[in-house]
């Protein structure tokens, strides 16, 4: 299961991440309500950093996305409000990059209207929904992915915390779909500070909990 880090913005703590955590993804955002928001001042500290950069916007214009891709030089943009998939179709031509589209879950998901991404996103992020957009600290009823009727990859977020583990991995177990997971508010001393600690002792539980390699190479060799 691959891991994003989200939320990141100060130096010391993303190079304490690459060196003991190395986790896939480490998500920048530029939302200016957000705590966590990363400001252009911050080009220089940020834009040659190793890990794989998901830059997360909500509801911004083309130009906007386009311009924070080639400051940070983002590797994936993640679309965290209310993008139409005419606007997510647009920004792939025109970025080339990986566009994850994220769905707020409330009560229910309504999968009809996810089908017209399909296609056009490299995977779903699925967050719990909220009127700030996300860094709840809150997690949705895992149960409404079950009857997830896609092949696109998704990533599960939305108050990921230490004691997650086990339910992740029954829920890895039902779903070849769940790609990775988004770890965030849990994991973080203040806003946009990580507590490298907590993120070491759940990467280590979640990797010692996982299948065994022989038996995900079986299950991925029948899917
Ligand atoms: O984290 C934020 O402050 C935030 C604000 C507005 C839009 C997106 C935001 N975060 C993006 C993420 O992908 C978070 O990791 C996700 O919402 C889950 O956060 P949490 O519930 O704190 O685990």
């Amino acid at each position: 299961m691959k891991i994003k880090v989200c939320g990141m913005r100060e130096p010391e703590n993303i190079r304490a991440l690459e060196v003991e955590i190395k986790p896939d993804w480490m998500g920048l955002i530029f939302y200016e309500k957000s705590p966590r928001f990363v400001s252009k001042d911050r080009v220089s500290e940020l834009k040659n950093v190793a890990l794989p950069k998901v830059g997360v916007f909500v509801n911004e214009s083309l130009e906007f996305i386009l311009s924070k891709i080639d400051e940070f030089n983002l590797a994936a943009v993640q679309l965290h409000g209310s993008e139409s998939p005419t606007f997510v179709r647009e920004l792939k031509l025109k970025s080339n990059k990986k566009l994850w589209k994220v769905v707020s879950v409330g009560d229910s998901i309504d999968w009809e209207s996810l089908r017209d991404y399909v296609g056009l996103v490299e995977c779903f992020l699925f967050d719990t929904a909220t009127k700030n957009h996300g860094g709840s600290g809150k997690k949705f009823n895992w149960e409404i992915l079950k009857s997830y009727p896609f092949e696109v990859p998704f990533i599960l977020s939305g108050g990921l915390d230490e004691d997650s583990v086990e339910e992740l991995i029954r829920l890895e177990k039902e779903m070849p779909q769940l790609k990775g997971i988004d770890l965030n508010s849990k994991f973080e001393d203040a806003p946009g500070l990580k507590n490298i600690e907590k993120l070491k002792s759940f990467k280590n539980r979640l990797l010692e909990k996982e299948l065994p390699a022989t038996e995900k190479t079986t299950r991925d060799d029948q899917s």
